[in-house]
């Protein structure tokens, strides 16, 4: 027999006088931190291009945040899933489909757009270097990549009772020909017996639309761990690199330089190397690697 609710309703007729409209609903948008590794000069000992990690943002052209720099994103359709929109996203803005993507977490900070309630589906992006190139919005946006700058500027430990507070103060900085976009993001651990959590505020934001400072630091703070526990990185290099270049982009992304046994513990049986050098004079630094398919990384 078919099972009725309290009212005396089966599913079916339960579902024909469901009445959605009578809840508030939010609108779901997917929002995108695409990173990349560039070529920033020669550098001084290699003489090879130097790498530095960048952030891919589009000028608003039209209301809220008119004029300011935000995440490519936009709103989720109502036949596609979140996954999808990103992809979707992605593919619109920079022509490709094959790339690294992985969900950041969902932003839901009430009057986070002063529209209406809107949240935000947020996922990080990682191109390989050499893939680039913007394709141009559909509207006519303006696209730019950023350099990326994210230092610590300040730590504070409290100790509770039984538990702690620890908030870490990060200056993020996002640079661009004559362009400097700056914020100021604190995080917040609280730590009690029974529960942990934590909590981002945006304390100074100075050229980004919504809450994408916040979505930016929480997007490089991902990577700077994955950074260190995985092998990540790996996918913002093209298929053979030198050495120096990918402890660069470690650098770039862990903000820090690294002594060279340190870097070598990190991508010890990441990398092998293909026989290959990128020069003629078959120097150590020239030596070319790739990934190491073989081992699937614990680290
Ligand atoms: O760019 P439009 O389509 O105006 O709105 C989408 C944006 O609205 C914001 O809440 C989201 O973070 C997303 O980036």
């Amino acid at each position: 027999m078919e099972m009725v609710d309290r009212n005396g309703l089966t599913e079916r007729e339960f579902l024909e006088q469901y009445r959605a409209g009578d809840y508030e609903r939010p609108s779901v948008a997917a929002d995108m931190v695409i990173f990349a590794v560039a070529d920033a000069g020669q550098g001084e000992d290699s003489g090879f291009p130097e790498k530095e990690l960048r952030l891919l943002l589009i000028r608003r052209g039209g209301h809220p945040f008119l004029g300011k720099w935000a995440l490519p994103g936009g709103f989720i359709q109502p036949d596609e899933t979140a996954d999808q929109a990103a992809a979707r996203e992605l593919s619109e803005e920079t022509g490709l489909n094959d790339v690294y993507l992985e969900q950041l977490g969902v932003f839901s900070d009430v009057g986070r757009d002063p529209r209406t309630w809107v949240i935000s589906c947020s996922y990080m992006a990682l191109l390989s270097s050499g893939r680039l190139q913007v394709q141009a919005g559909d509207d006519a946006q303006v696209a730019a990549w950023f350099k990326v700058s994210y230092r610590q500027l300040a730590e504070h430990k409290e100790r509770l009772d039984k538990g702690y507070v620890q908030t870490w103060t990060y200056e993020l900085k996002l640079s661009n020909e004559g362009e400097e976009l700056k914020a100021v993001i604190s995080r917040t651990v609280t730590a009690r017996l029974n529960s942990k959590s934590a909590a981002y505020t945006v304390q100074l934001n100075d050229g980004l639309a919504f809450d994408h400072a916040k979505i930016i630091a929480c997007a490089i703070e991902r990577l700077r761990k994955l950074t260190v526990d995985s092998d990540i990185a790996l996918h913002l290099m093209p298929e053979q690199f030198t050495l120096p270049e990918l402890q660069q982009v470690y650098e770039g992304i862990l903000g820090e330089q690294l002594p060279a046994d340190e870097f070598e513990r990190r991508v010890e049986g990441l990398v092998v190397e293909t026989g290959e050098y990128a020069d003629d004079a078959g120097r150590a630094g020239a030596r070319l690697y790739w990934r190491n398919w073989e081992v699937t990384p614990e680290k």
